[in-house]
């Protein structure tokens, strides 16, 4: 299932934060959202899970406005990991996992045995199956995103909306998990803060700056010193894992800080302005001109 997202605008309290943002998140792919804090990722991210309603524009499941679905209807497409949390559960973690069948049952219909199967799964693909009968209020952060995990999982959705989701995770399970979304091919929208994380697991990224997509496009051409000095106001190199092949970036942890982009410098061609709205187009995607941040050789990428 494919989500299309249209020209879209959120506003709190009056104060618009997401300002006509424009992708596509294709079936079957990783489609990763990226940018600084307080660019409004997390706010678009419950557009699509219907937290939220945008002042302008539409989310499309597969050509349908997520707005005309029943919340049950809703809720078997597309399951999400928010970054809020809805209170602390005081219930086992199998029961917790269990309210991701929810969307499929009856009223006061119990869980059956292909339930039960499935909730199983979902603990066995985040390691927490030996927890099963812990209080969910006793983990530990980390432990307690894994079990909301395996309640999306287990919800069976056509879409993963993920905001955030290796958060308080170590470098094993953050791994582990990445691995487990590239296993699955389910097509998830996901917002992650690690860059190179991002490079590894996603097919396309899309860049918001200041609510606006400024950037969209397969990680290499995305991610280039150019777009992380003007977006993250970082310097950076970007170089080929020596493991993957994938794009690796090596922040300059001495001068943190990019100088502003010179005046009328080059720029790829899925990189608009921050500030003004971009348009993704796959049939345009390509290798785009690789620009060192300022101070830096410039290098190509493959
Ligand atoms: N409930 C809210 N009420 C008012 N303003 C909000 C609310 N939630 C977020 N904002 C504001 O909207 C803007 C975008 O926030 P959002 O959480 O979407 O950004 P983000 O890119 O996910 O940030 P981060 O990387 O820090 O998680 C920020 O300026 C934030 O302060």
């Amino acid at each position: 299932m494919k989500i299309d997202i249209e020209d879209l605008s959120v506003a709190y309290q009056g104060h618009t934060v997401v300002a006509g943002a424009c992708l596509l998140a294709a079936s079957g792919e990783i489609t990763g959202l990226v940018g600084p804090n307080g660019s409004g990722k997390s706010t678009l991210l419950r557009t699509v899970y219907r937290h939220l309603k945008p002042v302008a524009g539409r989310v499309l499941l597969d050509g349908t406005d997520v707005r005309a679905l029943s919340p049950a209807r809703a809720a078997r497409h597309v399951a999400a990991l928010p970054q809020e949390r809805s209170g602390d559960f005081e219930l086992t973690v199998r029961e917790v996992v269990a309210m991701g069948r929810t969307p499929y049952k009856r009223a006061f219909a119990g869980e059956d045995a292909a339930d039960r199967e499935l909730v199983s799964r979902a603990l066995a693909d985040v390691e927490m199956a030996d927890h099963a009968e812990r209080r969910f209020t006793e983990l530990s952060g980390g432990e307690r995103q894994r079990v909301l995990l395996a309640r999306a999982f287990a919800q069976q959705p056509d879409v993963l909306v993920l905001d955030e989701p290796t958060n308080h995770l170590d470098v094993r399970h953050q791994v582990e998990l990445l691995g487990l979304l590239r296993a699955r091919r389910r097509s998830t929208l996901i917002s992650l803060h690690d860059l190179n994380a991002a490079a590894a697991v996603c097919d396309r990224l899309h860049v918001l700056h200041d609510g606006h997509v400024v950037a969209s496009g397969p990680p290499r051409t995305v991610l280039t010193p150019a777009l992380l000095a003007e977006v993250f106001g970082v310097r950076a190199a970007v170089a080929e894992h020596p493991l993957t092949g994938d794009p690796l970036i090596a922040f300059d942890h001495r001068r943190p800080l990019a100088a502003a982009p010179q005046a009328g410098s080059e720029r790829s061609e899925q990189q608009a302005p921050p500030g003004r709205p971009h348009r993704p187009d796959g049939a345009r995607d390509g290798a785009a001109a690789v620009r060192a941040a300022p101070g830096t050789a410039p290098r190509q990428t493959p």
